[in-house]
């Protein structure tokens, strides 16, 4: 897991360039430079040690540049675009910024040798964890986000449920609210369940962390539950406590023989 840890750092980075305390600096030239950089790291000529630990990681396991290139649009997209018009919109975003987070990592962890399932369907659900875990990250900061005059949720499913931009920045938590958001709970939870499907195609040292992560984010959706859908806010929290005991359900998850050839 060491070595994931080099593309999660890379990443933690690029995020900082949007959302980092330099972020309304940003311009697209410098986004275009982080990219040039990328390519060098990928060229075996890293810039620093942390670009460096990436390159090395690279060459031992095999990398695709794309995903990458992808989260550096995700940063372009979030920097022209603050609101999105539907879901289509909307996952596009959370492709780039974080379903490629998954991609990144598939080669890494590895995949189980006994699976007999295709590597196509594991980096699917590889990218549906990512999916869940910003649809999930979008829902638990609705109120943070819209400080910032950002809007992440499509207006065409919000307008079905009578709200619009000005219902998220009153801050009020009407009925017609609680049902929206139930209805987007639901969809993060669908992408939960599929990357389920995945985690347990992975080698074996990497499924513990990977239903970990899993199980725990999952469960900021419980919390925006248990506040009564008030996202808006509250910022839904989950304890250490419950997520340390969360950890040996995870365990059992991971090490429980997965049935490795889907049932079609
Ligand atoms: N429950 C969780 N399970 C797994 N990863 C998490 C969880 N919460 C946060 N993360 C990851 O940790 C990093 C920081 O997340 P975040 O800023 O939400 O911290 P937090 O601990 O959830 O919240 P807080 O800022 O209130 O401490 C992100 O990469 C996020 O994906
Ligand atoms: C399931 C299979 C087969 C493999 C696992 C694939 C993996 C490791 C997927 C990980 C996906 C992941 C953790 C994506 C990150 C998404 C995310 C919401 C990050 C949020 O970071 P924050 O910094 O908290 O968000 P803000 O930018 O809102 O602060
Ligand atoms: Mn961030």
């Amino acid at each position: 897991m060491r070595l994931t840890w080099f593309c999660a750092v890379w990443c933690r980075r690029t995020d900082e360039l949007v959302d980092g305390p330099n972020a309304d600096h940003l311009s697209s030239p410098e986004l275009d430079k982080w990219e040039e950089r990328l390519e060098d790291i990928f060229n075996g000529c890293p810039y620093d040690m942390l670009d460096a630990a990436l390159t090395d990681t690279v060459y031992k396991f095999p990398i695709d540049i794309k995903p990458f290139r992808d989260m550096i649009e995700g940063m372009r997209m979030d920097k022209r675009k603050n609101r999105y018009q539907n879901f289509q919109e909307l996952y596009l975003y959370c492709y780039y910024v974080a379903g490629t987070v998954g991609l990144m990592s598939v080669p890494v962890m590895g995949i189980a040798p006994e699976s007999s399932v295709s590597a196509q369907t594991i980096y699917n659900s590889a990218l549906y964890l990512g999916i869940g875990n910003q649809l999930t990250n979008i829902l638990r900061d609705v109120g943070e986000d819209a400080m910032r005059g950002r809007v992440y949720l499509p207006q065409d499913e919000l307008a079905q449920f009578g709200l619009c931009d000005e219902d998220v920045f009153s801050r009020k938590v009407s009925d017609g609210w609680r049902e929206f958001v139930k209805v987007q709970i639901a969809r993060a939870r669908f992408y939960f369940q599929q990357a389920e499907e995945g985690a347990s195609q992975l080698d074996r040292a990497s499924r513990w962390p990977v239903w970990s992560s899993l199980l725990l984010y999952r469960k900021i959706l419980d919390a925006i539950e248990e506040n009564d859908y008030d996202n808006l806010t509250k910022r839904a929290y989950v304890g250490r406590t419950r997520k340390l005991l969360m950890l040996p359900l995870a365990y059992s998850r991971a090490m429980s023989t997965p049935n490795l050839a889907f049932q079609y």
